[in-house]
């Protein structure tokens, strides 16, 4: 319960608290935009309600560059972000409706918390291709990752759906059990990167996994040791934080077999249809093995819990189906008589003061879809750099409409930048680095050296518009400034790829 009651408004039952600032969810979004608020206004009650008893802090913040940066992320409980920021006070419970028309939100526990400003950080779900069947896992917080990897360590086969981030990072690190890997694509990681880079990156998978851990400019995520299990109690049936970079490494992935990587991929292909091991019995059918090679015309032998049957009418029996096919926003408990404007995507829509459609009502993270008009080399992703920079300037945005101040837009929307590791090579994205809303009007320059680096940049008119950068290529800074700064480019031509010309010398 909050210490002070400041606003003296009604809402119809009691008890009723009130903070000038309230924020819902304990991921990073919602955490980044109470420590901001909390330093704005030091003798403000900030009240963080969150359904995970654990929030996620960044901690070690370096701007490595004029838009990268480098965090690590822990995992704590509530009682260490209050005690850095005595007037943060979380409260463990889920908002379960929004009544705006009274300023205020009503939590699980009964309670009501009244608002001045309320900024809605509660984050995404999985979206599954088949709610509700328990052959079908997604991944998104501690506890479905630690579920998943339960069920990996009895398993022989599985089946991965979709061809994102989760996707990628399960297909290299999953050990000792075969992978049917299903994609609607033509290529690996569509999300991420073109099928050019995708065939740098298959090459990968086929060859046995380094040992060598490369060093990279990318978050890190722990977890403390007593915090797991604070986690692994935490969502009964509640929605925890999203994972981030690095949240295998704890974890064991690997099945009963003892081999390496087994993974198969079957291309431009979605489910049809999933059987049970009783109904598939019925059907009369028959499944394939797992491919020797595409010639493999063989009749599966084994008998399994669950069978997937693809658009290419192949079908392949497994232990348990994968669906990483992309989230949904978390916007189910604040919609009831609120008429907020969505995005296409499904989130709450926010202009560019990360203000919703709704009055006093902000939103940052993976449950807002950005509607402003972009610079043209930035992109909303769901990530955990992009749920940083939101919540940040959400809180920049609720303190400058609190004092009747003006507000420019974060500089980290000027530029997409994304330092990931796919493979365990470092991976870098700029700018439109799919050509993505450029049609054809646009030029790419490569360069590749297998198993080691691909470098892949965007030219429009002259001018760099994004990049890929796969391996150790220290061209990051450099593109950085190149697409940021316009400068026509078209005199070098070729030359800015060329191995051997110092480039940063080039350009300094
Ligand atoms: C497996 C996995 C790997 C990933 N890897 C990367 C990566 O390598 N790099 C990267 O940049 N991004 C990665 N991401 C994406 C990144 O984790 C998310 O984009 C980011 O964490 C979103 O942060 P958020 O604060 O918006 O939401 P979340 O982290 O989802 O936090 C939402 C919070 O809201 C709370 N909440 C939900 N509903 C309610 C409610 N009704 N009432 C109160 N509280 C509520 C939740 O408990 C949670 O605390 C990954 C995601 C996953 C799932
Ligand atoms: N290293 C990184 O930066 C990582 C980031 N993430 C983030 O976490 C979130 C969740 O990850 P993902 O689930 O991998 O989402 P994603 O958005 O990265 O990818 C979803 C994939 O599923 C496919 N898909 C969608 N519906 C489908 C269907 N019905 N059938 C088959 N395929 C379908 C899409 O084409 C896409 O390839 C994303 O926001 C992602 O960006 C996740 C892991 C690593």
């Amino acid at each position: 319960m909050l210490g002070k009651t400041r606003m003296a408004l009604a809402c119809p039952s009691s008890p009723i608290a009130a903070a000038k600032f309230v924020v819902v969810g304990g991921g990073i979004a919602g955490v980044t935009c109470a420590e901001q608020l909390a330093i704005h206004f030091p003798s403000e009650d900030i009240l963080l309600v969150t359904a995970s008893p654990v929030i996620k802090a960044v901690t070690n913040f370096k701007q490595v560059s004029k838009t990268l940066e480098e965090f690590d992320v822990e995992e704590q409980p509530s009682t260490i972000l209050e005690k850095r920021f005595p007037n943060i006070k979380v409260l463990e419970s889920g908002v379960r409706q929004l009544k705006t028309t009274e300023n205020c939100i009503l939590t699980e526990d009964g309670n009501q918390y009244k608002y001045e400003k309320l900024c809605l950080c509660a984050g995404a779900k999985p979206k599954l291709i088949s709610e509700g069947n328990p052959y079908v896992l997604g991944i998104r917080d501690t506890d479905s990752a630690q579920e998943f990897q339960k069920q990996l360590t009895k398993a022989k086969r599985i089946t991965i759906i979709g061809n994102g981030g989760i996707a990628l990072e399960l297909v290299y690190e999953i050990e000792g059990c075969e992978v049917i890997w299903a994609i609607k694509d033509k290529a690996i990681g569509n999300a991420f990167f073109d099928a050019g880079a995708a065939e740098f990156l298959t090459s990968e998978l086929t060859s046995k996994k380094s040992d060598v851990i490369i060093t990279c400019k990318r978050t890190r995520y722990t977890i403390e040791e007593s915090e797991k299990e604070a986690s692994a109690i935490a969502s009964a049936g509640n929605l925890g934080s999203a994972l981030g970079p690095d949240w295998h490494e704890g974890l064991n992935l690997k099945g009963t077999k003892e081999f390496s990587h087994k993974v198969h991929i079957e291309t431009m292909c979605e489910i049809k249809k999933i059987y049970h091991q009783e109904e598939f019995k019925q059907m009369k059918k028959t499944s394939l093995p797992f491919p020797r090679d595409c010639q493999d015309k063989s009749t599966d032998k084994d008998t399994w819990p669950v069978y997937v049957e693809l658009t290419n009418e192949k079908i392949y029996g497994c232990d348990f189906i994968v669906s990483a096919t992309g989230v949904i926003p978390n916007i189910k408990p604040f919609l009831d008589g609120n008429n907020f404007m969505l995005g296409e995507d499904g989130g709450l829509k926010v202009d560019d003061h990360m203000h919703t459609s709704l009055p006093n009502i902000y939103a940052a993270g993976d449950i807002c879809t950005a509607s402003w008009q972009p610079s043209p080399v930035w992109q909303q992703m769901r990530l955990w750099t992009q749920a940083r920079q939101m919540g940040n300037y959400a809180a920049k945005c609720m303190a400058a409409d609190t004092l009747g101040e003006s507000i420019d837009m974060d500089f980290s929307f000027e530029l997409f930048a994304h330092v990931t590791k796919f493979f365990n090579f470092k991976v870098v994205l700029l700018g439109k680095y799919n050509a993505q809303g450029l049609g054809l009007d646009h030029e790419l320059m490569l360069r590749c050296t297998k198993g080691q680096e691909y470098v892949k940049v965007v030219m429009q008119n002259g001018r760099m518009m994004g990049a890929i950068l796969i391996g150790e290529t220290n061209l990051e800074e450099t593109f950085e400034n190149l697409i940021l700064n316009q400068m026509n480019l078209s005199a070098y031509g070729e030359d800015l790829l060329d191995p051997s010309i110092d480039i940063e010398d080039y350009f300094d």
